[in-house]
């Protein structure tokens, strides 16, 4: 059993022109201590995976179908306030810019002690211990517990938020684009320090990033989505030296230099389905140079096109099967 199942997760969006399915058919499996990776451009439904196992969509979105077993209990399944408590204490997110959702009017230790107190019978004291060991391990003096988040610079103020997503000792942190808003330095480091306490902590971690070099330094395994479905899963490697769906091959393509880009530096030409209406088919055909008609009528299932490795495309992979 894995630490984390989502198994055929949909998700739906209600829009004033029509629904949208922003997560179609999702499945992966999450270990202890693993790191995967969700990449994909801008829309392809990775932040609604998120907020769909984290129970945090907005009002006009809903799981239409598909299970999230967390060590085998169904969290779909789980009324608001259980889900309360299992945000934080056993999944825990931390999102893009978080940053700025530091309160500015109360000092950083306290805004991490709530999180604490809120989830643990245990006093305030012992609460404030508790995070000054969480500031120190991420880094930041234990003697900053009362400042404010306008006295820490964008940097520490993501280890502030790291802190407070790691301050009930959670057992998946999600991370979505956890360090895209920080400059390439401080972002290294945060990467740094995210991975040496996934390892620590032993929690298994989902890391959303549309930066391929990210995911690479990061994670064991990949999740390629497109148009809010899976196109290629595997390894982390095999991804990167034999990327397979023309899609991955594109992505993987337009970062030339995986170890030194941070930024993706020739866009793939065309541009992701408009999910109010999804051409038909394979989702990726209409930007695909491998398209024929197959690929115009029907929709492509994941087949093995390697060990552990899954491609969705009409044209990749017959000969594994
Ligand atoms: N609240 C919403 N209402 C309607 N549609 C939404 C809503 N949130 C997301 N969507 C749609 O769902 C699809 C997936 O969006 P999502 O934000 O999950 O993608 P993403 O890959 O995380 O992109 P990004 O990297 O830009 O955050 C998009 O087509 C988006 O327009």
């Amino acid at each position: 059993m894995g630490l984390l199942e989502v198994k055929g997760l949909t998700t739906q969006f209600n829009t004033k022109d029509g629904t949208v399915t922003a997560v179609d058919d999702v499945s992966f499996s999450l270990e202890k201590g693993e790191a995967i990776g969700l990449v994909g451009e801008s829309g392809c439904g990775k932040t609604t995976t998120a907020l769909s196992i984290t129970n945090l969509l907005p009002e006009n979105g809903s799981v239409s179908n598909g299970e999230v077993l967390l060590e085998g209990k169904d969290l779909a399944g789980l009324d608001a306030e259980e889900v309360r408590k299992h945000r934080w204490k056993d999944i825990s997110i931390a999102f893009q810019g978080a940053m700025n959702a530091l309160n500015p009017v109360l000092k950083i230790g306290d805004q991490i002690i709530e999180v604490i107190m809120l989830h643990e019978k245990i006093d305030y004291e012992t609460a404030r211990n508790r995070a000054k060991e969480l500031l120190e391990m991420v880094e930041i003096d234990a003697e900053r517990i009362d400042n404010y988040a306008h006295e820490f610079s964008g940097g520490m103020k993501q280890r502030v938020m790291l802190a407070m997503a790691l301050a009930c000792r959670p057992k998946v942190l999600i991370g979505d684009e956890p360090t895209t808003a920080l400059d390439v330095m401080v972002q290294a480091q945060i990467l740094d320090l995210i991975e040496r306490l996934r390892e620590e902590l032993d929690m298994g971690m989902i890391l959303i990033t549309h930066d391929l070099s990210v995911m690479a330094e990061t994670c064991d395994k990949a999740v390629v989505m497109y148009g809010g479905r899976i196109v290629e899963s595997g390894k982390v490697e095999a991804i990167i030296q034999r990327p397979t769906h023309p899609y991955t091959e594109k992505l993987v393509s337009s970062f030339p230099d995986i170890t030194k880009e941070r930024t993706m530096v020739e866009s793939i030409p065309g541009a992701p389905p408009n999910l109010l209406d999804p051409p038909k088919g394979c989702y990726f055909h209409p930007r695909c140079e491998f398209a024929t008609d197959i690929c115009r009528q029907q929709a492509p299932d994941l087949k093995p096109v390697g060990p552990g490795h899954y491609a969705a495309c009409h044209h990749r992979g017959d000969e594994h099967e």
